[in-house]
Formats: structure tokens, sequence, C-alpha cells
């Protein structure tokens, strides 16, 4: 098999549990919640995989691990081979202009005294993306514009509260793809946006894939939107992948009882 972009490799992320008693005396915690036990999957350039299932099944964990937010228990994060999930924080600075986290809430994501074109400078400074402020808002610009903000100069000196919901996550967008990211992970990027302006934000993503390669893992609690716009389905389930395959596959032939599940509560009409 050919080498992905992106390997995730008998993943385990176990959480310690500390409570009542335990806590209070300070002893060691005696039991663990098994988040994430043996996922694995891989994703390549262009493509968007969907990770699917109910809430605390372990997708955002997965997610939060392939950004090295959390340390893997056991199991490994490759990127273009390289095992990133374990690296220093000095080792992981290339990686995460590489790897870019939208989160759900706009609303929490934005720093709310930022202008529009703060927030997309910010990324460009650390990682020393334009040698200069001109060449910086030049790209600045072209971001927004490509992110669906058009005129871009009409968003700049905007603040987050000065934008609606879609335009709030089209601006977090734009803040990941200023540093030409090679691998979007978007954690529910439209469940907190409302319904008439959720599939604007999802076919930008989906137009992101196609025309600059850039590989998506989209987590969402939604099948359908996973069988509309990605190529493969990652089904979990308690913290485990219970069935895995091409979209069209999953949601047409499914073979899981859970998967079966899921997809009773979507109406056939939006299994496309
Ligand atoms: N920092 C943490 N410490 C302890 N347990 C945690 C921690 N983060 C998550 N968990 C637990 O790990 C499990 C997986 O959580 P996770 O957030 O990955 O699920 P999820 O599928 O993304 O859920 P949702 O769809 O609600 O966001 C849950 O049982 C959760 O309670």
């Amino acid at each position: 098999m050919t080498q992905s972009l992106l390997e995730v490799e008998d993943l385990a992320i176990h959480y310690p549990v500390r409570r009542g008693l335990f806590q209070a005396l300070g002893r060691r915690p005696r039991s663990v919640v098994h988040a994430v036990d043996g996922v694995s999957f891989h994703l390549g350039r262009g493509e968007m995989v969907a990770v699917v299932g109910a809430s605390g099944c372990g997708k955002s964990t997965t997610a939060s691990a392939i950004c090295g937010l959390v340390r893997p228990t056991a199991g490994s994060v490759r990127l273009d081979g390289e095992e990133i999930s374990r690296l220093s924080e000095r080792g992981r600075r290339p990686i995460r202009r590489r790897v870019q986290m939208i989160y759900q809430d706009p609303y929490e994501s934005l720093d709310p005294l930022c202008r529009v074109r703060d927030i997309l400078e910010e990324p460009m400074l650390i990682h020393g993306i334009g040698d200069s402020k001109a060449a910086r808002v030049t790209l600045i610009e072209e971001t927004l514009e490509r992110s669906g903000l058009s005129p871009a100069t009409a968003f700049l000196d905007r603040y987050p509260h000065e934008l609606s919901g879609g335009q709030r996550q089209r601006v977090a967008i734009a803040a990941a793809l200023v540093l030409d990211p090679d691998v979007l992970l978007a954690d529910e990027p439209v469940s907190m946006l409302d319904v008439s302006v959720r599939a604007g934000v999802l076919t930008l993503l989906d137009t992101l894939r196609k025309d600059r390669d850039t590989a998506i893992l989209m987590i969402t609690h939604d099948l359908s939107t996973a069988a509309h716009f990605a190529d493969r389905i990652v089904v979990m389930y308690l913290g485990k992948i219970v069935e895995q395959g091409p979209a069209h596959d999953v949601v047409h032939d499914p073979r899981h009882p859970y998967t079966k599940a899921l997809l009773s509560a979507v109406p056939q009409r939006e299994r496309t």
C-alpha cells in the first residue's frame, strides 16, 4: 500500500479518572477512561474523511492527538511517514503549521478583542510567513476572498462580534488557510451555525480540498453530511472504530449494527 499523508495506527488514549475521595486524598486514580482504543485509519492528500459517532465516542480526542494536544497512551500518528504524536514543543512547531484545527464554536475560537486582519496575521507572524506587512496583508486579503468573505477590505477591520456566525467560521477557516496547511481537522465545523449557512461552509471546505489538495478530517454527528461530502467514513462507537470504508458503501451497505442504527435516523433522500 502506498503511504498516506496522515496515518493513525492503533491509537489509544486513556484518561485517568480522579474523583471523590481519591481526589481529596491526592491518591493515584484507580480507573481510566478508554476514550480511544485501537483506532487506525489514513487520510490522503485532497481526501475528506468523516469521523462519525455519538457524543463521547472519542472523535475529538482522536483529533486532539493528531494535532498534538493530547499525548497517546499507545499507537502512532504519522505525517508523511514521520511520527508526530510524541514530539517536543520545539519539534512540533513545523508540524503545527501543516496540521490545523477548526473548532466547533467560532464564538469561542476567535479572540473578541482582535480585528479580522490581526486574527489572520498572528499565525503568519508565529510561523514567519510574509516578508513584510504589505505581503502579509495581500495574503490575508486573498485568503479572505478565497474563504468567501468578499470584498476582503470590508472585513479586515471588523471584530468577531461584527460578523455573523457563518462569517465568523469562515474567518476561523481563513486563519488556518493563511498557513497553507496539508491537513485540516474540522471538529463539528458547522454544528453551531444556523442551518441556512451550513452548506456554504461545508462547500468551502469541499472546494479547498479539491483546489488545494488539502486533506480534511471532518468530525461530525451528522451521517447525511458525511455521506454527502466525504470520500470515506469512519464510524466510532465507545472509543473504537466499528466500521470504515468508502462513504457510498458505508451508507448504502452498512455492516455494523451501530452504523445501521445511525442510518436509521437519516431520511433515505439524504443518503446521497
Ligand atoms: N480531558 C479529559 N479527561 C478525562 N476524560 C476525558 C477528557 N476528555 C474527554 N474525556 C472522555 O473521553 C471520552 C471521549 O470524549 P470525546 O470528547 O473525544 O468524545 P466525542 O466523540 O468527541 O464527543 P462529542 O461529540 O460530544 O464532542 C468521553 O467519555 C469523555 O468524557
